[in-house]
């Protein structure tokens, strides 16, 4: 969200790091700004103990690329606070934004360790962008997974989304809630959400409505004469001596005038108060009434009120899920992979770590999702150097990075390219497909996806092998670098 009330000149270009300009600066004085470079973004452990993550902010990514520009308060904020010379300035306001932008799309199952989006261009630009778009990717990606834990445990029950008032702020608020529509949730409260990417809204009412009547009679009754659909808040003082039966005085007095949806229950031993209220309401003769129920839920709570048999038909969820309450960071970082020489060819790059995991892969990547015609499910995902293309292969040998001797052999398969090209010298050329195309999507990709990787409780690690051509250039380029260090520290 712009803070026009702060600066009516306000962008998002400072949506940055301060270092990554201080960076453009030491590029631009240096003559390497222009300099062809690649930067990928990935993270390194699937969310939540997870068996995957859910790729999401693309569309916000893109709505953010296209409005880059320094405006003239911008240049004249870096000019008084900065130490940047008038000609950086300059530079900085005719800057002509030609990223080539690859990414996975929204709703594409992911994993660890494999791009999901792939900056290439000017150095200083690729450099300027990567801020925000890890603070994007990072929220929506997260928050997406989030919702698909919560949308397998549930099974095929509907679920709110009723998080806004417990987020981190609006934006999270509204951009949480696509991201739960995207992840699986049916509706959201956020009515805004709803106006702005036709999620669909709904809602019950709250414990106030029946503190203003005085009554859980007269606010129920109240409610009914000025709604058609209903939901009856019942816990406020006894839901099964009081709300329940109130609930169904009123449904009965109002009869067909009203639909009476079910009644939402926000507190106690859920399990225990859903059997007894599903009793209550089937012997009143509203079968068909459904028991809704809220109060700090999540994957958890909610495939432990399963195992007790709780008589829930509807969930609603805020707060576990809009703050990521177990898991506040994907951690997705973004790294420079490839380089162009003072030669003008591109190198490779790396950076070096004691720990395995976080030794990048070098090089401009495609990420290629294998999937064995005869099973339709995906085998793996196979991470390989740009130039190669495995549909041109009858086989292809698959291993693991890190422990090589597991390994398979693949034949007939199926190999998709997941990183789709956004931006081609700095042009748009993807449409944006509406939230419930993805949503739709996201839905298809989890068919597709063996049950193993897709239980919230220990997964099985899905595979994300590298090409042998990809793996031999990363081990070369350890052992070249090694070999300069080493070399380095005897002069
Ligand atoms: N049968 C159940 N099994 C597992 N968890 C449950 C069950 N019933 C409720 N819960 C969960 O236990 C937690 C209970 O929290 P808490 O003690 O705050 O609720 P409460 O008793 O309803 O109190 P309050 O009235 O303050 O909301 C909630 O997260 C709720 O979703
Ligand atoms: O529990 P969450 O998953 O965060 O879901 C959102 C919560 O927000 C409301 O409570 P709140 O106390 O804010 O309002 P109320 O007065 O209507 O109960 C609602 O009753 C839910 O309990
Ligand atoms: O509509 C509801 O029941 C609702 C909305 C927001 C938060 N809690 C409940």
């Amino acid at each position: 969200m712009l803070n026009k009330e702060y600066d009516p000149d306000d962008s998002l270009v400072l949506h940055t790091d301060l270092y990554q300009i201080n960076m453009m600066y030491t590029y631009f004085k240096k003559g390497i700004a222009d300099r062809n470079a690649v930067f990928e973004s990935y993270y390194r452990t699937e969310p939540f103990g997870n068996g995957f993550a859910v790729f999401a902010g693309l569309e916000r990514v893109v709505h953010y690329i296209n409005s880059l520009h320094f405006t003239e308060s911008d240049l004249a904020y870096l000019k008084a606070t900065e130490h940047y010379d008038d000609d950086f300035i300059d530079y900085l306001r005719n800057l002509d934004f030609k990223l080539n932008i690859r990414s996975m799309r929204e709703g594409e199952l992911v994993f660890a360790n494999e791009p999901l989006v792939q900056v290439e261009g000017p150095l200083a630009q690729c450099q300027l962008v990567e801020t925000a778009i890890l603070n994007i990717i990072n929220f929506h990606t997260l928050l997406a997974t989030k919702a698909a834990r919560i949308r397998l445990a549930v099974g095929d029950d509907l679920i709110m989304e009723f998080g806004t008032r417990r987020a981190q702020e609006t934006d999270a608020a509204l951009w949480g809630t696509r991201a739960a529509y995207i992840g699986g949730f049916d509706a959201t409260s956020n009515v805004r959400a709803g106006k702005l990417f036709g999620i669909p809204t709904s809602g019950t009412h709250a414990h106030s409505l029946i503190e203003a009547f005085g009554s859980e009679y007269e606010a129920f009754k109240a409610y009914a004469e000025t709604h058609r659909d209903c939901v009856f808040l019942v816990d406020t003082y006894d839901t099964i001596r009081s709300g329940v039966p109130t609930a169904i005085k009123v449904a009965k007095e109002m009869g067909d005038k009203i639909n009476f949806q079910g009644v939402r229950i926000d507190s106690g031993d859920m399990a225990y108060i859903s059997k007894r209220v599903r009793k209550q309401l089937d012997e009143a003769g509203f079968p068909n009434a459904k028991i809704y129920a809220s109060n700090d839920l999540d994957e958890n709570t909610i495939t432990s009120l399963k195992m007790q048999g709780a008589k829930i038909d509807v969930w609603g969820i805020g707060t576990k899920y809009i703050t990521a309450y177990d898991q506040p960071a994907l951690g997705a970082v973004y790294k420079l992979v490839a380089i162009e020489g003072s030669d003008g060819k591109m190198r490779d790059t790396l950076k070096i770590s004691s720990n395995v995991i976080k030794v990048s892969t070098p090089g401009k990547k495609q990420v290629w999702r294998i999937s064995a015609n005869t099973k339709k499910k995906n085998e793996g995902d196979w991470v390989a150097r740009d130039t190669e293309d495995p549909r041109k292969l009858d086989s292809l040998y698959m291993f693991h990075p890190e422990y090589t001797y597991i390994n398979k052999v693949v034949t007939d398969f199926t190999a998709r390219p997941l990183l789709r090209d956004i931006f081609v010298a700095g042009k748009q050329v993807y449409d944006l497909p509406d939230v419930k195309e993805i949503k739709r999507q996201t839905a298809e990709n989890l068919d597709g996806l063996w049950d193993e990787y897709k239980r919230s409780l220990n997964p099985q690690e899905y595979p994300v092998d590298l090409s042998q051509e990809l793996y031999d250039s990363k081990v070369k380029l350890i052992e070249e670098i090694r070999t300069k260090i080493r070399e380095r520290s005897q002069e």
